[in-house]
């Protein structure tokens, strides 16, 4: 049975003093033994809510890094700055980066088997935009997405790769996929991975949905057999993150 992670993804939102109080009012309340819970913060953010959130079980995590662990490039942030801070969590490959910053498959695999290597756990994003969907090429496009950032990975460290599907049609848009058109991506992710890395391996890597989570849908998203749980951006900004995370009740 694999755990559920609810991760927060707070892009460029919040100031160093939002994110601490922000986090002081939402440690409790968004504490849960059921499901995995991480908070994903921009880099000047990172110090003020490992503080706020040192002695319990939130992790958190940065929303990029560099692959390399140091050097001259000027502005950017490197895997072991963020290891030795205590961050446990980096989101890589956002459709943000990739559309705004020009981030390829191949910068996104460098920086996974980074992660990787110094004890971070990844989250990989990969998604169809709207004229792909219509299309019909979306499992086509998310199958090269997965393949090439995970590409020369061993079967052991996949397991560790935590996928998030997140649809750029439905992000910040409040139009959501339904769950059936989640589940259907989710799994076709789960089978690529099962092809190259083996069945056990499948089973074992836990596949998010993101795109206008919120705390309406998401316990019907939550429940469809391949979905593992949800990166959000929007509600993670605010109290109804709480309502995501115990989905359940
Ligand atoms: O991009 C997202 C999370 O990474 C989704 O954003 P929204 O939840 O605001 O649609």
């Amino acid at each position: 049975m694999r755990r559920k992670i609810i991760a927060g993804n707070w892009k460029m939102n919040k100031t160093p003093k939002e994110a601490a109080e922000f986090c002081k009012m939402m440690k409790d309340k968004v504490s849960s033994t059921q499901v995995d819970v991480v908070f994903c913060v921009p880099f000047v953010d990172l110090f003020p809510v490992l503080e706020q959130l040192k002695g319990t079980d939130i992790g958190v995590g940065a929303e990029n890094m560099h692959f390399e662990d140091s050097g001259a490039y000027t502005g950017e942030i490197s895997p072991l700055m963020l290891k030795e801070m205590g961050v446990t969590y980096v989101v890589l490959g956002h459709s943000e980066r990739r559309q705004y910053f020009n981030e390829t498959d191949e910068m996104v695999n460098k920086k996974v088997k980074k992660a990787l290597d110094v004890g971070i756990t990844p989250i990989m994003c990969c998604g169809e935009t709207l004229e792909q969907r219509e299309a019909g090429i979306t499992i086509e496009w998310i199958r090269i997405q997965i393949k090439c950032g995970l590409l020369g990975l061993t079967g052991d460290e996949v397991e560790k790769v935590v996928i998030a599907y997140e649809p750029i049609w439905a992000i910040g848009t409040g139009r959501t996929a339904t769950s059936e058109q989640a589940q259907e991506v989710c799994r076709a992710i789960r089978q690529v991975v099962g092809q190259v890395y083996g069945d056990a391996v499948a089973e074992k890597v836990r596949i998010q949905y993101g795109g206008s989570v919120s705390g309406k849908n998401a316990a019907e998203l939550f429940a469809m057999e391949d979905i593992d749980g949800g990166l959000v951006g929007g509600a993670s900004l605010k109290e109804e993150f709480q309502q995501i995370v115990h989905y359940q009740k």
